[in-house]
């Protein structure tokens, strides 16, 4: 019987998973930064691929529950996403491959380019306009960040920026970090139905992508400055929001407000932002 006769079984080519990365594939290069999760480092993945390798310390996450979702992460592709290549889960600590970016996080770059950037409200937009589509490709796959923040996009060659580490968080094990009353807690970034109920939605989503245009357009500031996480808490629940940036015109703000309404269902959905945004941008030029 001819081989074109016989059905192809639909495993055939995925011998392996495909997302399992071998680590001899991997020639690992220098470190990147580190954190209580473990070190990044950057690594070429088949000889010519430019990969950032996270190396996760062992008890920082539900390994197993991650390994599952990284299935799922895999899939999740668009040009504002870092995406992730795969895993390397047959040893321990696990590792974690995306894409590599080379300017490293959008909060330090904004921090480090502040005197070139802030005049520069166009490129600002732009940057904001990035992480909304990623966020929007996001939001119409069902897929909460839960850590939107500009320490969490990164910013690669010809001033791309990506967000990162999506949907990572649900698989931290430190609840310094998971609980809204942990000392690690993103509390600057969070609505008030995440203060009160941990309710994360992509309307929460939203509400962290106003404090990130924040970020943004102060080229790196601290939002709420050094107020302590009970004071921020208190104001965000009685509605105080953060003030408009100096560099940043009002229909930009305008559109920052909205962002932090109160009822995450007042909140525009990153769909509309978009739109929005990209009028905005028209009318700067
Ligand atoms: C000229 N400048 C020189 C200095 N510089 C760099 O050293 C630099 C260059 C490139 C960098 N790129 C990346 N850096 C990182 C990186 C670096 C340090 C720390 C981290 N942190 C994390 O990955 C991380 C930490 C915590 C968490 C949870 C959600 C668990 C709390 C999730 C993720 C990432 C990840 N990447 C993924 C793709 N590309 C990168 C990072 C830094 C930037 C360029």
């Amino acid at each position: 019987v001819s081989p074109c006769d016989r059905p192809v079984p639909p495993t055939a080519g995925l011998s392996h998973d495909k997302w399992e990365i071998h680590p001899s594939e991997l020639m690992i290069l220098e470190e990147l930064g580190s954190g209580q999760f473990g070190v990044v480092r950057r690594a070429k993945w088949r000889g010519s691929i430019d990969t950032a390798v996270k190396m996760m310390k062992v008890g920082t996450m539900s390994e197993d529950d991650f390994i599952e979702e990284a299935k799922v992460m895999t899939k999740l592709q668009h040009p504002n996403l870092v995406q992730l290549y795969g895993v390397c889960s047959k040893h321990r600590p696990i590792y974690i491959i995306t894409e590599y970016m080379k300017h490293g996080s959008l909060l330090n770059y904004l921090r480090r380019h502040e005197q070139s950037l802030i005049g520069n409200m166009g490129l600002l937009l732009d940057m904001c306009i990035q992480v909304c589509k990623g966020m929007s490709y996001l939001e119409r796959h069902n897929y909460i960040h839960r850590d939107l923040a500009a320490r969490n996009c990164l910013v690669g060659s010809e001033n791309t920026v990506k967000v990162a580490d999506f949907g990572l968080a649900r698989y931290v094990l430190d609840d310094q970090y998971t609980s809204s009353g942990g000392t690690k807690f993103p509390i600057k970034w969070a609505p008030p139905e995440v203060l009160n109920y941990t309710r994360f939605s992509s309307k929460s989503d939203v509400w962290a992508y106003g404090v990130l245009m924040w970020e943004v357009f102060t080229c790196g500031k601290m939002p709420y400055g050094r107020l302590k996480n009970t004071e921020v808490v208190e104001r965000v629940q009685r509605g105080i929001i953060l003030e408009k940036p100096k560099a940043c015109a009002k229909e930009i703000y305008d559109v920052m407000r909205k962002c932090w309404s109160h009822g995450p269902e007042d909140r525009p959905s990153f769909r509309l932002l978009k739109d929005q945004l990209a009028t905005v941008a028209q009318g700067l030029t």
